[in-house]
């Protein structure tokens, strides 16, 4: 049809540890530019760029050199080490993702009113995060940038003894602070120092090449310290091209409560989160939920499968053109909104309702939608704003429809 269908929109992804990298469809990112290698020469690098050839074999007959860059002036010191091909660095940097853009006036009313959370020892969990003074809903309560950030081809295609001292240094070369917080994080099992650093703490984060992104690891030294729950109060956005994770609130959080995101999608039954947490991460869940009553849990269980069988039914029905029974079963899932894990994914609904309104014709609802959309997107889709700025174009459009036919 006329408007592109939004039912594809690309996950968000929560906190993941690397194993489930595969698990992940990679999703095309909006605003790619592609710019010839030599780009990344002109960018600053504070270290003679360390480059890695991974031996040709026969599933990879082109290897890609994987080079090691630091900059040590990235966001105002923080510093960065980036473990990519040149390929994707010159994509970032033709993006703009390294430049520092001045802070949006709404960070900088957040900033003023001091920082909203503290990392302190949490019982039974090591260390985590708590909230320093009450949030409000749809507040951001933590901006970080990654220290490291490395592509998987070079984890995959490196020899483990090449990879930890590639590691190793892209530690070292970072500027003292941010290192020494890399390096106090909680360690893993892992018998060597930078395995057991990036273990627990690593996410992963797509960054983009043109048609699509790739899966890179990310370790994000303050982000790292927020702990797992199965009902938790926040969740984590990442831009490739702020090079950014945000954490929002996604309901008010009390000065002195925990600030949790879940390591796993939100829909995961109970059985499989568990294991995961046991088999990936090692620990067993001691979240508010998990310790709660039977009833809890099976009430919050039965809200996933609902969840689970609602996406893919819609998504069914709209493929075979049943726009109607992809509408009731939209509106029925945005019914969900009350419950607390929701605000943030409402957006994406309303976006597809809006696309299900005008196949279907129906332009009350689509208007209707479309208003809720953006500003739903304003409140909870901050980090890059190309959803919020499309919600936009797609009220304008739809209000341009709507004149012309008042006018017919
Ligand atoms: C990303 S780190 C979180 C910060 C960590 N607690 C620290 O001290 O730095 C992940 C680790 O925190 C602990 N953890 C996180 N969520 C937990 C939970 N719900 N129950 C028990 N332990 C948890 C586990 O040891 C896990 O490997």
């Amino acid at each position: 049809g006329e408007f592109e269908s939004r039912s594809h929109q690309c996950p968000h992804l929560p906190a993941a540890r690397l194993e489930w990298a595969s698990h992940y469809r990679a999703c095309p990112l909006p605003g790619t530019v592609t710019l010839a290698d030599e780009s990344s020469q002109g960018f600053a690098w504070a270290f003679p760029l360390k480059c890695i050839t991974p031996a040709a074999t026969e599933n990879n007959t082109a290897p890609r050199a994987d080079c090691l860059f630091t900059s040590t002036s990235f966001r105002n010191g923080h510093g960065i080490s980036l473990i990519a091909s040149a390929i994707t660095t010159s994509h970032l940097i033709g993006m703009g993702s390294f430049d520092d853009a001045p802070l949006p006036l709404a960070a900088q009313q957040r900033l003023s009113l001091g920082p909203a959370y503290k990392i302190v020892p949490v019982e039974g969990k090591g260390m985590g995060v708590i909230a320093a003074r009450s949030i409000k809903r749809g507040e951001i309560i933590m901006t970080d940038h990654p220290a490291i950030l490395i592509g998987t081809s070079f984890l995959a295609n490196s020899k483990p003894h090449h990879r930890r001292r590639v590691l190793k240094q892209a530690i070292r070369q970072l500027p003292e602070a941010t290192r020494k917080k890399v390096e106090s994080l909680q360690r893993g099992k892992e018998e060597y120092e930078v395995d057991a650093i990036l273990g627990p703490n690593a996410n992963t984060v797509l960054l983009g090449e043109e048609g699509g992104g790739q899966v890179h690891v990310g370790l994000f030294a303050e982000t790292a310290r927020i702990n797992h729950a199965c009902r938790p109060n926040a969740h984590s956005k990442f831009s490739e091209r702020r090079l950014t994770m945000e954490v929002m609130a996604h309901r008010a959080i009390e000065a002195g409560e925990e600030i949790t995101m879940s390591y796993i999608p939100i829909t995961t039954p109970i059985e499989e989160r568990h294991k995961y947490l046991k088999e990936h991460w090692g620990f067993d869940c001691t979240c508010p939920l998990c310790r709660s009553s039977k009833d809890a849990i099976e009430e919050s269980e039965s809200w996933r499968r609902r969840q689970t069988s609602l996406k893919s039914t819609i998504e069914d029905a709209r493929k075979q053109g049943f726009y109607e029974d992809a509408i009731t079963m939209s509106e029925e899932w945005l019914q969900f909104a009350e419950w607390d894990m929701i605000p943030p994914l409402a957006p994406e609904f309303q976006d597809s309702l809006v696309d299900l309104y005008l196949q279907n014709g129906d332009m009350v609802n689509a208007t209707r939608y479309a208003r809720m959309a953006y500003d739903g997107w304003a409140k909870f889709g901050s980090v890059d704003d190309e959803k919020l700025e499309d919600a936009r174009l797609m009220v304008n459009k739809i209000d341009k429809i709507n004149e012309e036919k008042r006018q017919r």
